[in-house]
């Protein structure tokens, strides 16, 4: 029975999917792997037990990446299972930011007496110009960011998108109308319109800073469904005030930014819709129980993709640094039982490796042993059917 910490509340559809032979608990005692949504985990101690992470969305900045990878631990993520949730939000706060919809909702609530003639009074406080024309740029064009393009480009605005590691799989998606931007500037200095799909990582932090607020047009409204430290908050208040920055929808509410009259935060909202909860959850159960039980890795941060045919009955799998002699060496061990490999694959990811070794005997404990006191092996296990 396989054991699964849940550190946020998943789709129960999701969790259907693990079946009888796991047990989904609340404990991270003896987890072998564990179920995370945006819940902080970078103080958190991981047991010896853990084997796997998934984070059932996009973005993995709430996970200690690096120490897993040194316990080698397989961090999993669900590309694009939300995507479709936020471009939906971002295209609300692209209209919240243009049209004073939440300060005409919220005045309108105020009413009494004669209401019709007050409204019809009262509401031209609440004019707002409409995207259909205007510039949009879009600084990260991944699942998100090929989608809110698409999406805003057939909604009538001119939009340009900026992403200096493009993927292939992303280029494909992209519709021919959207232009591509080779630096940040080129957004910055045209656009109407911002919004930042890019992931959080030491070299995006703060990416919107007063250097970049500077460069931008007087006006412009900017979008973060992103990640709240992609944005100097400091700098962001101040460009308010110069003007430059005359609206920033944030999906990600922080103190100083609360109750500013020209910033709009929605409590973390984007991915939250039954369908994306779903998707991610569904995709997330099945990355774990491919690792846990046939050491398959699909959509791993940290380790590369490794997936192959059991055909015989045992199976290791083995992560270790990427280096030379590595492979001889684990199967000089192996060979010293007499033992015949059926079938091996090892894949590299940066400086980490992934093998897994099919044999029709089980290998001992005693050659187990072994191969774990190889220096730069860091976690082996053993499979069987
Ligand atoms: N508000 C919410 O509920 C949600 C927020 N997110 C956030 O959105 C981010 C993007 O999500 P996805 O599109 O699914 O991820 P993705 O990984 O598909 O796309 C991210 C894109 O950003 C690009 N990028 C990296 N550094 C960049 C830079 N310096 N400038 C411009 N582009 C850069 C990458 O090349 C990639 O194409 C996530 O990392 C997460 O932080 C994701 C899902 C839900
Ligand atoms: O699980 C959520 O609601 C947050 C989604 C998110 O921020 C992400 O996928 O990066």
């Amino acid at each position: 029975m396989s054991k699964i910490y849940t550190l946020n509340k998943i789709s129960s559809k999701g969790l259907e999917g693990f079946g009888q032979c796991y047990e989904v608990q609340e404990s991270l005692q003896d987890a072998d792997a564990i179920l995370v949504r945006s819940a902080k985990m970078h103080e958190l101690e991981l047991p010896k037990s853990v084997k796997a992470i998934a984070r059932a969305g996009a973005g993995v900045n709430n996970i200690p990446i690096d120490a897993c990878t040194q316990k080698g631990i397989v961090v999993f993520n669900t590309p694009g299972a939300n995507a479709n949730a936020v471009k939906e939000m971002v295209i609300a706060g692209l209209l919240l930011s243009s049209r004073k919809i939440i300060e005409g909702v919220n005045w309108a609530q105020t009413l009494k007496g004669n209401i019709a003639k007050e409204v019809e009074s009262g509401k031209s406080a609440f004019t707002g110009p409409e995207i259909l024309g205007k510039k949009l740029g879009v600084v990260g064009l991944g699942a998100i960011g090929v989608l809110v393009a698409n999406a805003t480009q057939a909604l009538g605005m001119e939009v340009i998108g900026y992403d200096p590691y493009l993927s292939v799989d992303a280029a494909w998606g992209i519709s021919r109308h959207i232009r591509h931007a080779h630096t940040l500037e080129e957004v910055l200095g045209q656009a109407d319109y911002i919004t930042i799909h890019a992931p959080l990582t030491s070299a995006t932090k703060e990416m919107f800073n007063e250097e970049a607020f500077n460069k931008m047009k007087k006006g412009v409204r900017l979008l973060n469904f992103a990640r709240d430290t992609l944005v100097d908050n400091q700098a962001l208040v101040k460009a308010i005030e110069k003007g430059t920055i005359e609206k920033y929808v944030t999906d990600f509410p922080v103190e100083g930014l609360i109750g500013h009259p020209q910033i709009i935060t929605i409590p973390h909202l984007g991915a939250s819709t039954p369908e994306s909860e779903d998707n991610c959850a569904v995709m997330a159960v099945k990355e774990l129980k491919g690792y846990l039980e046939k050491g398959t890795i699909t959509n791993s941060v940290n380790f590369p993709e490794c997936e192959m045919p059991w055909h015989a009955t045992f199976r290791l799998t083995l992560i270790h640094k990427n280096i030379p002699a590595m492979i001889g060496k684990i199967t000089s061990i192996i060979a010293e039982e007499g033992i015949n490999i059926s079938d091996m694959i090892n894949k590299s990811k940066g400086e980490w490796a992934y093998t897994i070794i099919d044999t029709d005997t089980k290998v001992t404990d005693i050659k187990i042993k072994s191969i774990e006191a190889l220096d730069d092996m860091i976690k082996v296990r053993v499979l069987s059917k």
